[in-house]
């Protein structure tokens, strides 16, 4: 006992070093803390859940024991002898996951799902460790998703056929197989569907062929209630773009044959998944759930790669089940900054196919696609309705080869393409930041000179279209940034470019608020109506000489809120990566850092290279640092892939 005793005091002193050092988050070590308030906790209990809780903040949902056991010193990235140590001081520890179970099992902070429930604030399920929260969430996406791939619907193949064949009748390259085809085959029979593929792929031109085969077969196709939706606002008008166009593009295709035009006025704005659910101010509950389920029939949300864990969860939670769930997304891409990388994990077997005898015959009858062996299999019910779309339509270019070959973790296939001397990819080597801000200088002087022309018309006539002209300048060129601190990352940059733009005469900072500040917005806020993502400018007011307000452009439309109103803002024009997600601009730059960290991954700079549309530029102060990032690929540990599997 006195043994137990002196550990457990070295161990807290040990943990609390740690958080001063920054080598643990000092949240994790005051979670551990509170979990010792609730009962007897051994040392290796109050280990277990400081390392647990830091896990989360590197966006791991839940802790393996065998990582405990064998020592989770890379998943915290830190030294073998980091972690020895840390271990050492917890006194002799469980040698396997099955002791690291009993022992946990043991607690009385612990829940473990075969016994009874006494909301414990740590779970054990098998041989991993959860946060409650964590593992509540990624049961119920578990199981949601689960039933639904399991519920197909009976499908007239030969009608279906029919269809398909109509609405990819213009197809000119002649893709074998046409996995477009076949993911709208897919996607009708269940009431789940995955569409992944890179950007280009044709994930909307699919999805706006799905909603007319849908218009065209469903019993109640006139009243049927579809619903857009997308993580950010941004992501929303776009995804609502593309859809009308595709959309109008094939009723002209099709004629009268299917009155798709009554489609299209039918559908309503796309939305934010927060404005979807109904989010309310000061809490996290949504508005809608099971017991208040959305009033939808088929909900589409793009780019689902954005999607958290928890926010997966409460949708899958308000769905009705006899709605149709389509995910949209790129399952290479980041995952978002909290923890889980659900579309990740819903993708495991996207690459391989691996679909059953079942599948294969119901795609055949259906589309009329033959799918080659290398894809049979029997991946499991979710695979069966996951398609990867796999031919970049607008991608084919350098920019396309460069994130392909980043994405397969070829440096030096990726390394030649940034050397080629193609106009439309550079790689500026062992850069000075100076060198940065001149890029910054021209890329911004372009809606800058617009700016500060000021609109030529009549006020009110010609503002709006101004300020449109100005925002789409402003959004056709963006510096991305791996990390937030230093020379290399966004705080840095963004003050180094306000104050190289107004040496050069194109900007006058002052203060917090001043004409041209581009700002995102951090935090939702639902007074005003800006969510957390969204990117705005600052302009005189027209209507209110001296006042500043913030302009932001989704899609065609402009809306604007006083300045002094939004709070939570940073100045962008330099973002991360992160953040810039479900956006894309002309001219990307991706401004990576001297030293390589836990952030810098191939998954980071997959996502950076396809923001760009047209010109791609890499900034690289120190030349090692791209190879490490390809290097190093996200891992995430969660256990939705086996919960999927097994219940
Ligand atoms: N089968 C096809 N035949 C002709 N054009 C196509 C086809 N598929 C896609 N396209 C065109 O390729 C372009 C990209 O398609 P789309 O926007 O649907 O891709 P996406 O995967 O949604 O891209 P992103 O990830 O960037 O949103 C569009 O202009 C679209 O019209």
């Amino acid at each position: 006992m006195a043994k137990a005793e002196a550990n457990i005091a070295l161990l807290w002193s040990e943990l609390a070093r740690l958080g001063e050092e920054g080598e643990l988050r000092r949240l994790s070590c005051a979670f551990a803390r509170f979990i010792a308030s609730l009962g007897a906790a051994p040392p290796a209990l109050v280990l277990a859940a400081s390392v647990l809780s830091e896990l989360e903040g590197h966006g791991h949902s839940c802790l393996l024991l065998d990582d405990l056991a064998a020592g989770p010193a890379a998943l915290l990235g830190w030294s073998e002898e980091q972690w020895k140590d840390l271990a050492r001081h917890a006194g002799p520890l469980p040698k396997s996951a099955q002791a690291w179970a009993q022992l946990l099992g043991g607690c009385e902070q612990v829940w473990e799902t075969s016994a009874f429930n006494y909301d414990q604030p740590l779970v054990l399920d098998g041989a991993r460790l959860y946060l409650r929260r964590y593992w509540r969430d990624e049961t119920v996406v578990a199981q949601a998703v689960r039933a639904r791939a399991m519920q197909t619907r009976e499908v007239d193949a030969h009608e279906v056929r029919g269809w398909l064949d109509l609405l990819f009748a213009s197809q000119r390259e002649a893709e074998a197989p046409d996995w477009q085809k076949l993911a709208c085959a897919i996607a009708l029979r269940g009431s789940v569907a995955i569409i992944t593929g890179g950007p280009g792929t044709g994930k909307t031109y699919t999805v706006a062929r799905l909603l007319a085969l849908l218009f065209a077969t469903a019993p109640q196709a006139h009243s049927q209630r579809i619903a857009l939706a997308a993580p950010t606002g941004k992501a929303a008008a776009r995804l609502k773009q593309s859809i009308d166009k595709a959309l109008t593009e094939l009723a002209d295709k099709v004629g009268a044959a299917l009155p798709l035009r009554e489609l299209t006025q039918r559908m309503g704005a796309a939305r934010t998944l927060h404005s979807l659910l109904g989010a309310r101010p000061d809490t996290r509950a949504f508005a809608h759930h099971r017991g208040n389920p959305l009033d939808v029939d088929v909900l589409i949300v793009d780019e689902a790669s954005m999607v958290h864990l928890e926010m997966m969860a409460s949708l899958l939670d308000a769905l009705p089940p006899t709605a149709t769930l389509v995910l949209l997304g790129d399952k290479d891409q980041l995952a978002s900054v909290e923890a889980g990388a659900v579309l990740g994990d819903l993708c495991h077997d996207a690459q391989a196919g691996g679909y059953d005898a079942a599948t294969l015959a119901y795609v055949r009858a259906a589309s009329g696609e033959q799918l080659p062996p290398a894809f049979a299999g029997d991946a499991g019910a979710l695979a069966q309705q996951t398609v990867m779309l796999r031919h970049s339509r607008r991608f084919g270019g350098p920019i396309g080869q460069l994130a392909l070959a980043v994405n397969a973790g070829d440096t030096g296939r990726a390394e030649q393409v940034l050397r080629a001397g193609e106009s439309s990819v550079r790689w500026i080597e062992n850069a000075q930041q100076q060198q940065l801000l001149q890029l910054a200088q021209a890329g911004y002087g372009s809606f800058l000179d617009v700016m500060n022309t000021g609109p030529s018309g009549p006020l009110n006539t010609n503002h709006e279209q101004w300020v449109r002209q100005v925002l789409q300048r402003f959004e056709s060129f963006r510096i991305l940034c791996a990390v937030r601190d230093g020379e290399w990352g966004v705080s840095g940059l963004n003050e180094a470019i306000a104050a190289r733009l107004a040496q050069a005469g194109l900007l006058k900072p002052g203060g917090e608020w001043y004409v041209g500040r581009p700002v995102m917005v951090t935090r939702n806020d639902y007074g005003t109506g800006v969510y957390n993502g969204d990117i705005g400018l600052t302009l005189a007011d027209p209507a209110r000489p001296g006042a500043l307000r913030v302009y932001f452009l989704e899609g065609e439309a402009v809306r604007s809120v006083l300045a002094t109103r939004l709070r939570n803002v940073e100045t962008a024009f330099a973002m991360t990566v992160h953040k810039s997600q479900g956006s894309e601009f002309r001219h990307t730059v991706l401004a990576l850092p001297r030293e390589r960290g836990a952030v810098l991954t191939r998954e980071l700079v997959y996502t950076g290279i396809t923001r760009a549309s047209e010109m791609f530029t890499l900034v690289t102060p120190a030349g090692a640092v791209l190879a490490e990032a390809i290097g190093t690929r996200t891992h995430r540990t969660s256990g939705l892939r086996g919960m999927i599997a097994a219940r």
